[in-house]
């Protein structure tokens, strides 16, 4: 791993009306890591990955992506320069199966003609790399599955594929275990482990468990304010942590100081 940033925003802000959501904030996301945004509800969260997809337009501060300004990209010009966004569940065709909508991910990725999307998944140079994404994210067996028949777990497994689809180098994961029960949140992070180091990934999630076995960095926000980043270890001994977020949020062996 090289500590290069990959992505970085620069005093980073963002008001809706009189609030300020995304507070002067400057992260740095190195090439490789697993880096987690944890917070409290309303902490700006969801706000600076829309901003970092391009969804949300910053109202001052500047975001780089591998050096580069992207700061007024639209999305799909940053997800075409490696920098992905994955679950929206919206973005699944219900009544295409498992390998068509993957195989339109790659289709729409290489800039193919659209005139033959239906048949995306029969398009051999398309469903080829699509199947090896399924396998990947462990839903090789549901290739021919219409996602509407998908359990909530799968759709999320779905959503991770169509986004790897596009062979990205760096990840936006926003809450991927949400709405998820114990086994199938065991299995997103089982995933989640395996793609580390291979793919970039910034994770904003709620399973503090997930959190600190996961990230190899952790950015603690507060008010739109980084309030502290550092490793699991670290971010756990911080007092500052500890008052403002931890204490009570996690108070529970994900927290124990080893
Ligand atoms: N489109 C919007 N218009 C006005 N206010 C907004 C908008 N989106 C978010 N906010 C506000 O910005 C603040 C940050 O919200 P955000 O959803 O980014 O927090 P979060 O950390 O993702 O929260 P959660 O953990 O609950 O998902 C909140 O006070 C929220 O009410």
């Amino acid at each position: 791993m090289t500590s290069r940033p990959l992505l970085e925003t620069h005093a980073l802000v963002k008001r809706f009306g009189g609030l300020t959501a995304t507070d002067g904030l400057s992260l740095s996301v190195a090439e490789g890591e697993l880096h987690a945004l944890i917070g409290p509800n309303g902490a700006g969260k969801s706000t600076l990955i829309a901003q970092l997809s391009g969804e949300l337009t910053p109202s001052e501060g500047r975001i780089l992506f591998d050096g580069r300004d992207v700061t007024r990209l639209p999305p799909f010009k940053r997800s075409l320069r490696g920098l992905a966004r994955s679950f929206q569940i919206t973005s699944i065709f219900p009544s295409f199966t498992a390998l068509d909508n993957v195989a339109l991910a790659v289709q729409a990725h290489a800039g193919h003609s659209f005139r033959f999307w239906r048949d995306a998944g029969r398009d051999p140079r398309l469903a080829g790399p699509a199947r090896a994404v399924l396998e990947r994210v462990g839903l090789g067996a549901r290739a021919a599955t219409p996602a509407s028949a998908l359990a909530h777990g799968e759709k999320r497994q779905l959503e991770l594929a169509m986004a790897l689809a596009t062979g990205p180098r760096l990840l936006l994961l926003d809450e991927p275990m949400a709405g998820m029960g114990p086994e199938e949140s065991h299995r997103m992070v089982e995933l989640l482990a395996e793609l580390k180091g291979g793919v970039t990934i910034l994770l904003v999630e709620h399973d503090m468990d997930a959190v600190f076995a996961l990230a190899d960095r952790i950015t603690v926000l507060v008010r739109g304010k980084d309030l502290a980043s550092g490793t699991p270890d670290q971010i756990r001994r911080d007092p500052a942590v500890r008052e403002a977020y931890l204490g009570d949020e996690l108070d529970d062996h994900s927290l124990e100081v080893a």
